[in-house]
């Protein structure tokens, strides 16, 4: 799972998210060498590469072949290229897909029945396996950053992965392989962390799965101390911890699971910037050579067959990345089993040909820039293994239905294991330059994030109700979470001093998914259960700050943080709408007044006409046109009803329209803007009207000290909207924890 591969044609900005991207010309080379090599049958030499190049590929992908020999004793079969890498008479005469090598259009992951495979122990799959402590000190892969080593990875991972050829079937059976396993990984310090001279403040202790963070903090005198918080996981890897290590740590296990009607699901998480890319991008290639082993060995002529599938989610939409990025629908049938209409599946049974359509399909990938990464991914992609069966009997059937109507029986999945790789989390509070595109992500991103989260949490405690629906992901991963499942969750943490309150929300985001597990270790962030109650909100408001459930205070490490995750709803279109009326209606007063002569129009001095505003002055101590005292109050009672209306918002139905909710938080920007700029305009005509206007000393002072009352409330007001600003954004990630959870109530 990788972004744009540097080799492929190098990473893009996507923003509308419908644009199709074509990065044909190397994945072209490639899959055609391949082909050719492979017994393709030069279905695809037509390309118009150079004969040297393919020289160069065959000779890699014969070794690779003779590497793997012993393993892969599968029939040659071609590979149905994806369509960018026909030559255009190609994909004039060539159909798009190939029947026998893809799936059909519309992949339902239902209806295919789990296939009850013979309970065949497979002994030996994990002896390879290292023991965690040994996990120390090896660190193969590149640890410079940057884009070479995102090159490297793939590279280094089927080379890797070619040292390990001496693959033994295993003996231990999948019940064995927890449920779900949640891993730290902690990267290095990159550069600007380096130039920066932060810290490394994470300590980790492999043997016994515990990592602390070493928060410097201040004390209410300015002195520093350092608070520990510590945390125990499933596993924890230090920053030398290779790719390939990774991979036996995480999915190695659950492989020989996925042949025994398993729904695998590995998917890394992370602050942006953290490694969740670097860490995903080899395992779906490991995982395939494996699962193609045990294909051609433990479970061999069963007519198992293994299929590539590789989509993302973007702005809460579906695109086929194997298919120029082709819009994709979910749908549900009668039975609410989720099916990706238009998904095109690849029947694969080589790596090499697994390795070039996942290169193709992260050349494809929405990504972007945030300040900690210039190539942030900001959907979620998820690549999907399946193995698939059609049975002796059902082959049977098949042709003769086929002959008979020409209809196509599904083939049957016997199981199948997704990576994810998820857009990186960002804070509300780190997201206040972003635009508004940027923002839109960042809120679906969060609302996806927090939705998965509870519905690990409800598989791994039996609950009846998975709250699948709580976003998109979940949505599309819901056969992953039904039945026989395991999941796997690598958290990517950053060891810089100046990240130490992202690392700590991501650590409590996996301890909060292992927190509520049966056989869950009570060793938790003790610390932060004792005194730290960091929030990384910037401005608390209390009167929007959901409360804590009832009874769901059972975990040490909980912080306020998590306790908001489950709050009770606010109504956050209201707060919006309500946002704005009391904004516009500020500003759009004057507008309203303006060029009326009508005094009653004019209830604050400070929204009134230039002339009106001279009038008034030279009738200030008269009281002629009501006083002065009167229109101040005017003034400060908009502006407390600006301050109610939080008072209101417990009380509000929850709404999940996110477009609206930020629909109106741009509403409420403009009219922030407009707000600022009438007060200066004020301030300028203040200015010019004192000088004009001859009036005796006594009065002017008078009528200055009332000024500057009401310019302190304008200001007060323009704050007003600023924190209201900032706490919009907070709520939208509110609004997504709570539609999380009130879906899964
Ligand atoms: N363990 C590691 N060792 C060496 N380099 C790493 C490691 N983890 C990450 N990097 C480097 O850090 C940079 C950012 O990593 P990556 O793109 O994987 O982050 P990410 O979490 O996927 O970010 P985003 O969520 O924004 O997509 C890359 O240049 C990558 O090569």
């Amino acid at each position: 799972m990788m972004k744009a591969a540097t080799a492929v044609g190098g990473r893009q900005m996507q923003r509308s998210g419908n644009q199709n991207h074509r990065q044909c010309s190397s994945d072209q080379v490639l899959l055609d060498s391949f082909s050719s090599v492979g017994g393709g049958g030069g279905k695809w030499q037509q390309s118009g590469f150079s004969s040297l190049q393919k020289m160069d590929y065959s000779r890699m992908l014969r070794s690779s072949q003779r590497e793997m020999s012993g393993e892969l004793a599968i029939p040659v079969e071609p590979s149905t290229p994806p369509e960018c890498l026909r030559t255009s008479s190609q994909r004039k005469m060539v159909p798009d897909v190939s029947s026998s090598d893809l799936s059909p259009g519309i992949l339902d992951l239902h209806n295919f029945d789990t296939e009850l495979l013979a309970d065949i122990a497979a002994p030996g799959f994990y002896d390879r396996a290292p023991q965690i402590g040994s996990l120390r000190g090896r660190g193969s892969d590149a640890l410079q950053f940057g884009n070479s080593a995102n090159k490297q990875i793939m590279k280094d991972s089927i080379s890797e992965s070619n040292l390990s050829v001496g693959f033994v079937v295993d003996k231990e059976k999948p019940g064995s392989v927890a449920k779900i396993k949640v891993v730290v990984r902690k990267r290095p310090l990159n550069k600007k962390e380096i130039a920066k001279k932060e810290e490394d403040v994470i300590t980790i202790e492999q043997h016994t799965n515990s990592l602390t963070v070493h928060e410097t903090k201040l004390k209410v005198d300015l002195t520093e101390f350092v608070e520990k918080h510590e945390f125990v996981f499933d596993s924890v890897l230090d920053e030398d911890v290779s790719n390939d290590q990774v991979y036996r740590e995480t999915v190695e296990p659950i492989i020989p699971a996925i042949f025994q009607r398993t729904k695998a699901t590995c998917f890394a998480y992370g602050q942006t910037g953290n490694g969740k890319t670097y860490t995903m991008q080899p395992l779906p290639l490991r995982a395939s050579q494996d699962i193609l082993r045990l294909m051609n060995h433990t479970y061999r002529n069963q007519g198992l067959q293994l299929f590539v599938s590789f989509f993302e989610i973007y702005g809460g939409k579906l695109f086929d990345l194997l298919s120029d990025r082709r819009k994709l629908c979910m749908r549900e049938d009668g039975k609410q089993q989720v099916c990706i209409v238009g998904l095109q599946e690849y029947r694969v049974s080589y790596v090499e040909t697994i390795r070039e359509l996942i290169e193709r399909g992260n050349a494809s990938r929405s990504t972007g820039t945030t300040g900690a990464n210039e190539e942030s991914s900001r959907s979620h992609a998820i690549l999907q293994l399946a193995i698939k069966r059609l049975a002796d009997d059902n082959q049977q059937k098949h042709k003769k239905r086929s002959a008979d109507n020409g209809e196509s029986k599904p083939a049957r999945v016997v199981g199948k294991i997704s990576f994810i790789d998820l857009a990186g989390s960002e804070r509300g509070a780190d997201t206040t330059d972003n635009d508004k595109q940027t923002r839109i992500e960042g809120a679906e991103i969060n609302k996806s994030l927090l939705a998965l989260k509870e519905c690990i949490r409800a598989l791994d405690n039996d609950q009846l109700h998975i709250p699948f629906r709580g976003s998109k992901l979940t949505e599309v991963l819901r056969d992953s979470f039904i039945g026989n499942s395991r999941t796997v969750m690598i958290s990517c943490i950053s060891p810089s001093s100046g990240s130490c309150e992202h690392t700590l929300n991501t650590l409590r985001y996996a301890d909060r998914v292992k927190s509520l597990t049966k056989n869950s270790n009570p060793k938790k962030d003790l610390s932060s259960a004792a005194q730290n109650t960091i929030d990384s909100a910037p401005v608390p408001l209390p009167s929007v700050i959901p409360k804590p459930v009832a009874g769901d205070n059972k975990h040490i490490g909980q912080t306020n943080q998590i306790e908001r995750e489950v709050s009770p709803p606010i109504n956050l279109e209201q707060f919006g709408r309500e946002n704005v009326r009391q904004a516009s209606s500020t500003s759009n007063h004057s507008n309203r007044s303006r060029g009326s002569t009508s005094p009653e129009v004019c209830d604050d001095v400070s929204d009134g006409p230039y002339e009106q505003r001279k009038r008034f002055l030279r009738n200030v101590g008269s009281n002629s046109e009501g006083g002065f005292e009167d229109k101040t109050r005017i003034v400060a009672s908009q502006m407390r009803a600006t301050e109610d209306y939080d008072m209101d918002i417990d009380n509000s139905n929850s709404d999940d329209d996110l477009n609206d909710l930020l629909k109106e938080e741009e509403d409420l920007v403009i009219a922030h803007r407009r707000q600022v700029e009438e007060t200066l305009n004020f301030v300028r005509e203040e200015m010019k009207l004192l000088d004009e206007v001859d009036q005796p000393g006594n009065q002017l002072d008078e009528y200055i000290t009332k000024l500057s009352v009401v310019l302190s409330r304008k200001a007060a007001g323009i704050v007003n909207l600023q924190t209201r600003l900032a706490h919009f954004q907070r709520l939208l990630t509110h609004h997504n924890v709570l539609v999380s959870s009130s879906s899964g109530q």
